[in-house]
């Protein structure tokens, strides 16, 4: 199968490849005059970065193999600066590298850790999971959480290469799978509705790595992203449309201490703002978005309960400005725009609607 190359632009250019056997690209992607490597990836999953290592140590590079706690556990402080140490011990350099290998988690404490050792050393991306191709790993964005909030400390840093080995899909859990699928389902929704088109026309086709259209969905995801990102790095404006869903979401995150998944929120968030676009007389895709999403088992409902502590966690969203909060919404299919100081009420009611 043929590689694809998915450029993305900005004052650091780099290309995002697509396919099977991509990661003998990898020596390519290197600055010259690396010397060593730090490989992070999870503790779980050996084999995920064996090809990675082995190819490196063959090549003559040092490398340094750090395994870090599975999913959302390894984006701490306390993960983050076990891994500056271990850059010291191994004598990590400005002009080495670090590799991230492994879902959405691992590759933004990957991103994380090389933005802020040093001041910033290169960083490649070798995305595992479905969610960590199609947006973790594309764009720049690194981060960990704290007890505050999810992502509230984080650096942007562009990869100097992201590497997706479509072959790794196939031994993810079902679940994170189709955790994946709700950030491509947004990418639908904000910027290119063949996405919908095609999840709608076989849902059960959609929800396994080898079904007739994953290589487009994930093709097709990855391009909104790097328009975007391309555009706009550091989330000046534009950006913020890939935020869409996420401002109910991270607070429903930091409610579940982690615990669940990032693309089921983002699910739940999804259908939140469209209530929200639908309340406030913009774009009524609500049904749509309720439909799509249950029809490739992703929830669409939270808590009635939970309201007064969800509302207090949104108040940390980085779009916020000072006590002004700010949502995405939608204006139309693929019309994002902004809802900017909202009344208390609104929000409520949005709730409601969503609210199990
Ligand atoms: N930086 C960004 O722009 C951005 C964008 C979207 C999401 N994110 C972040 O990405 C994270 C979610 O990523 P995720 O959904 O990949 O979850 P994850 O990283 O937690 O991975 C899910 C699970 O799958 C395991 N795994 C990884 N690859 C596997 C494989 N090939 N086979 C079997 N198991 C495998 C992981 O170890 C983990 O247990 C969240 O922290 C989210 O905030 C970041
Ligand atoms: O890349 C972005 O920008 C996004 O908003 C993509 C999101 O899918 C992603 O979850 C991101 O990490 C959220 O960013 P944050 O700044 O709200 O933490
Ligand atoms: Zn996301």
């Amino acid at each position: 199968m043929s590689a694809t190359r998915i450029h993305v632009r900005g004052d650091s250019p780099y290309d995002v490849v697509v396919g099977t056997g991509v990661q003998a690209e990898l020596e390519t992607l290197l600055k010259p005059g690396v010397r060593t490597v730090a490989v992070i990836r999870p503790e779980s999953l050996p084999d995920l970065a064996r090809p990675v290592t082995a190819t490196l140590s063959e090549r003559g590079y040092e490398v340094a193999d750090l395994p870090v706690p599975d999913g959302e556990q390894a984006k701490s402080v306390d993960v983050a600066a076990r891994l500056w140490s271990a850059f010291g011990r191994h004598g990590v350099t400005r002009s080495d590298a670090v590799i991230g290998v492994g879902g959405g988690a691992t590759t933004d404490l990957a991103g994380f850790v090389a933005g802020t050792w040093l001041r910033g050393v290169q960083v490649v991306l070798v995305p595992t999971t479905l969610l960590a191709m199609v947006d973790a790993a594309v764009g720049g964005k690194n981060g960990i959480d704290t007890p505050e909030g999810k992502n509230l400390v984080g650096t942007f840093l562009p990869p100097a290469g992201v590497l997706c080995e479509l072959s790794t899909l196939g031994s993810m859990p079902k679940a994170d799978y189709v955790a994946g699928l709700a950030e491509i389902i947004k990418g639908g929704f904000i910027a290119d509705p063949a996405i919908l088109t095609l999840v709608e026309a076989d849902p059960e086709a959609a929800t396994t790595p080898g079904g007739p259209h994953t290589r487009e969905l994930i093709e097709r995801k990855i391009q909104v992203k790097a328009d975007v990102v391309g555009a706009d790095l550091r989330e000046s404006g534009l950006r913020e449309v890939l935020n869409y869903g996420h401002t109910l979401a991270h607070a429903i995150e930091r409610e579940e201490h982690y615990t669940i998944r990032h693309g089921e929120a983002v699910a739940i968030g999804m259908v939140y703002a469209a209530e929200l676009s639908r309340l406030s007389g913009r774009a009524d895709l609500v049904e749509r978005t309720r439909s799509i999403l249950t029809s490739v088992g992703l929830p669409v409902s939270y808590r009635a309960g939970a309201w007064p502590r969800l509302r207090d966690h949104m108040r940390l969203d980085k779009k916020n400005r000072g006590a002004e909060q700010r949502f995405v919404v939608l204006d139309g299919l693929a019309r994002p725009g902004r809802l900017e100081g909202p009344a208390e009420e609104l929000l409520e009611a949005a709730y409601r609607e969503i609210s199990a």
